[in-house]
């Protein structure tokens, strides 16, 4: 079994897969400042062949991750952002700083649909640009909708958005302090995402296709009026790119890609 971790500033979201077939056989998370030990929610770390993992949450989660494989005998693999991986070029002035989940993310999507826009959003909302050449050009961080609500403090509380889809709502003027944040807060994820990826298409001169990951994707992708793919594992499959194990994996196929929507060519009956 590989255990695959996804560290990230709120949530650390786990993933069993099977070596054999290519299978998730179990799912979890826990938030990442709560302790781990003896949490119910971490899957059995007995039967592990291998921990790959991705974390942006400081050295001491990771040295908690080393402490359990070591102790269980387990092979860990440790993703680190660099100059060039998997055909794509960093664009970080410092390619070390580029956040390590945005970085599994760029080579998944790069591997998957060439040059593309990857969207995290998750406690930020992270926007990457990669080139069909290959060539990263960086992107944009901005607070991601909890973290905007809770700057704020004005009638909220930290329960996450309702991913319900009461999101139709959320593009109209709130008539409370309560709606005026919720709408504001969703107007300023979605816009900022629109304007950003209208820009970089109109001085790129080419629609790249867009993929969207972390907690907050569902929503997001709702009132998004561009074609975006769903990747929810796309942090892992960069895991899977640069760490491969299984069969498929060695191949390449990473496991919930998007297949690039194929352009029927209109048949035409003489
Ligand atoms: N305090 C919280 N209580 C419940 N859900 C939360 C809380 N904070 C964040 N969330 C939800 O957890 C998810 C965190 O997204 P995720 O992409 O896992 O973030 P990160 O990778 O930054 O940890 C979001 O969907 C958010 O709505
Ligand atoms: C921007 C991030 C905090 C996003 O983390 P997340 O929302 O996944 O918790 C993370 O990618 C990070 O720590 N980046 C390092 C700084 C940078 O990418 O420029
Ligand atoms: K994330």
């Amino acid at each position: 079994m590989i255990l695959d971790l996804d560290i990230g500033n709120t949530l650390s979201k786990w993933r069993l897969k099977s070596m054999e077939q290519d299978r998730i056989i179990e799912r979890g998370s826990v938030w990442t400042r709560d302790r781990w030990d003896g949490s119910q929610e971490l899957p059995d770390f007995r039967d592990l062949k291998a921990i790959r993992i991705s974390n942006v949450a400081g050295k001491d989660i990771l040295r908690k991750v080393e402490r359990l494989a070591k102790r269980y005998r387990v092979k860990l693999y440790v993703a680190r952002s660099c100059e060039e991986s998997a055909g794509v070029r960093n664009g970080y002035q410092k390619p070390e700083a580029l956040g390590v989940d945005r970085w599994m993310g760029v080579l998944a999507g790069y591997h998957a649909l060439g040059g593309c826009c990857v969207i995290d959003c998750g406690s930020a909302i992270t926007m990457d640009f990669v080139l069909p050449d290959g060539q990263h050009l960086g992107g944009f961080i901005t607070p991601g909708m909890r973290l905007m609500k809770e700057s704020l403090k004005l009638g909220t509380s930290n329960v996450p958005f309702q991913q319900d889809d009461t999101y139709q709502g959320l593009t109209v003027p709130g008539t409370s302090t309560q709606e005026a944040v919720t709408h504001g807060i969703f107007l300023a994820a979605v816009g900022q995402i629109a304007l950003a990826y209208d820009q970089f298409c109109q001085s790129q001169k080419q629609k790249l296709p867009v993929i969207l990951t972390g907690g907050d994707a569902e929503l997001i992708h709702r009132g998004l009026s561009i074609h975006a793919y769903m990747w929810p594992d796309m942090v892992y499959a960069g895991l899977e790119l640069i760490f491969p194990l299984t069969e498929q994996e060695l191949q390449g196929q990473l496991y919930g890609a998007p297949v690039r929507a194929k352009i029927i060519e209109k048949v035409v009956f003489a």
